[in-house]
């Protein structure tokens, strides 16, 4: 678990268009070098609320802090300190991409600290999201994969400490996906840069978020590690293993001690162990369900 400086901190957030709230009493913290993914069924709030914390809309109430300053009334100085990753955009067409990098780059110049060295050289970001062999391809030329590593590419110039991801890997292919995965998490370890990531994809927020937060109809019905929020729905895990070629399987909350007892008493004599969690797929269903079911 993260435990550094709180670098995002949501406190009853409440979005109101006419006389419907899309976002009620939204609390959330994430800490600084935190993956946090939000998750949720289309309309649930995820763009609204990242929208708010970009300082791209105005809440209607409740109180918010990025980077400890109000992102209402955040200045130049602190968006410098901010990425961004929109869902994808295509101006800049004739552009090569070094050209646009280095460009965008110039921006973030007056913002570097000692600490910070800004903006991130254009050579190096684009071997670090792998798009060695375009650089000086326009950027109208690239593929859609090519073209998301480029968005990624330019949320990342510069050097963010709190990374904005709007459903990042949406078309994607599962090796570019992985990719994907690799840089975020490269970025992460490296810059220890926190980020706030929304998307439809289990799998991915079980892989790169250190914490996931279900929003549905504009409230948080969970929040925890995913392994957290399988247990508490699931409640147990699975244990299976044979012994004696016999077939035993044990439901257990703490499937880890289980096995180190079992093999404490039975040593070699214990083949084939599986361990089977919840998915997060069972368990984010379950929970998207329930609360559907509570507001009608
Ligand atoms: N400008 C607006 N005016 C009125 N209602 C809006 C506006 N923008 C969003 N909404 C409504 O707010 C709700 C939340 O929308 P939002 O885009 O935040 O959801 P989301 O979780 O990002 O959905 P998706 O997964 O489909 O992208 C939706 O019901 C949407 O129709």
């Amino acid at each position: 678990m993260t435990t550094g400086p709180v670098v995002l901190d949501v406190d009853g957030l409440r979005m109101r268009y006419g006389s419907s709230d899309v976002l009620r009493d939204v609390t959330f913290q994430a800490r600084h070098g935190e993956v946090l993914a939000l998750l949720g069924p289309n309309g649930a709030g995820k763009t609204t609320t990242i929208e708010i914390l970009e300082g791209f809309r105005m809440r209607s109430a409740g109180r918010a802090e990025v980077l400890g300053v109000d992102p209402a009334r955040g200045d130049e100085r602190w968006r410098a300190r901010l990425g961004v990753v929109l869902q994808s955009w295509r101006d800049h067409g004739k552009w090569r991409v070094r050209e646009l990098l280095a460009h965008l780059g110039t921006y973030y110049a007056s913002y570097a600290t000692g600490r910070i060295r800004r903006p991130w050289d254009a050579g190096e970001l684009i071997d670090a999201v792998g798009l060695t062999g375009q650089a000086d391809k326009k950027i109208r030329t690239l593929s859609g994969g090519q073209r998301r590593r480029l968005d990624v590419a330019i949320g990342l110039v510069g050097r963010p400490e709190l990374l904005f991801l709007d459903e990042p890997t949406a078309a994607f292919d599962p090796q570019a996906r992985r990719e994907f995965h690799d840089l975020v998490r490269d970025v992460v370890s490296r810059d220890e840069t926190t980020v706030l990531l929304t998307t439809h994809d289990l799998d991915e927020a079980e892989k790169l978020a250190d914490r996931i937060v279900v929003l549905d109809g504009g409230r948080i019905v969970a929040d925890g590690t995913a392994g957290e929020l399988a247990r508490r729905i699931a409640g147990e895990d699975e244990v299976r293993w044979t012994r004696d070629g016999q077939r035993h399987t044990h439901r257990t909350a703490d499937s880890t001690r289980f096995a180190r007892e079992l093999f404490d008493r039975h040593g070699d004599e214990i083949r084939e162990l599986e361990i089977r969690r919840a998915s997060l797929e069972q368990t984010y269903l379950t929970l998207v369900h329930h609360a559907e079911g509570a507001s009608r």
